[in-house]
């Protein structure tokens, strides 16, 4: 079942969020090394930002982090998800003199080619650094469309079951560009969770949580929760649930 965790604000959501990471993270740090997960762009960076930085149970050095998805721009861009981690909690944290966590980022050595051939190889080689059974946790957003990752409603990427990292051109969110986890490799995940606030992202809901044949990608991901051991649920907050019909609980 997919669990929803209902809140009043964006600081609760990160207090909460924050938990359930560390929960994850602890989990995972009790039968291996090192722990891995993805971070998706957009919203959801500034609700980490909230609840990480300055956070004392967090053990970075054992992190591994992966982008759920990326866009093919220089890691400096305004549009680069790495590039908007990377002020919002990575810069913060280099002034704590930690020891960091591994990041790993696209080829930005490819990205000025206009050539599509470049920007399969750019997703090959994410592919490549990516751990071969899966991601413990990895974070996704929904967007008002019902986009998760770069999986946008209609696309044919959605049927990719060969590749665990595809390259896309026609975006229809800019950038067009972009790379980003597949189905096939998502369904391999640890645990996956979904953060969407705001009542942008009510109808969206509505038709997820509402529609059992919604074939939006979002949905798609929670029909996948048989699959990922640790199930799939979502961090809201209530203005994003208004109406949804979904029980509400607190993490
Ligand atoms: O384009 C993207 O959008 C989604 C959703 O973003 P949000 O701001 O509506 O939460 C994001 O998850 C994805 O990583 C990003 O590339």
């Amino acid at each position: 079942m997919v669990k929803v965790y209902a809140y009043e604000d964006n600081d609760a959501i990160a207090e909460s969020l924050a938990k359930f990471i560390i929960q994850q993270q602890d989990a995972i740090l009790a039968t291996k090394e090192q722990f891995t997960i993805a971070i998706s762009g957009g919203s959801l960076i500034s609700i980490l930002a909230k609840g990480l930085l300055k956070n004392k149970d967090i053990k970075w050095s054992k992190w591994v982090i992966y982008f759920s998805d990326e866009r093919v721009v220089p890691l400096n861009d305004k549009d680069s998800n790495f590039g908007a981690f990377e002020k919002e909690v990575l810069q913060p944290l280099a002034h704590e003199n930690l020891i960091g966590p591994t990041v790993v980022t696209i080829n930005e050595s490819l990205v000025h080619s206009k050539d599509h051939k470049t920007d399969q190889q750019i997703a090959e080689e994410y592919e490549a650094s990516l751990p071969e059974h899966g991601i413990d946790l990895v974070l996704l957003g929904c967007g008002p469309d019902g986009h998760t990752c770069s999986l946008f409603p209609g696309h044919q990427l959605l049927s990719e079951s060969n590749l665990n990292v595809a390259a896309l051109y026609d975006s229809p969110k800019p950038p067009p560009r972009r790379i980003t986890l597949t189905l096939k490799y998502l369904a391999k995940s640890g645990t996956i969770c979904f953060v969407a606030t705001g009542s942008s992202k009510q109808t969206v809901l509505k038709e997820i949580f509402g529609h059992s044949e919604s074939k939006l990608p979002s949905a798609i991901v929670n029909g996948l929760a048989e699959d990922v051991k640790g199930g799939v649920c979502w961090f809201v907050d209530n203005a994003a649930v208004e109406g949804v019909e979904v029980e509400k609980l607190q993490y």
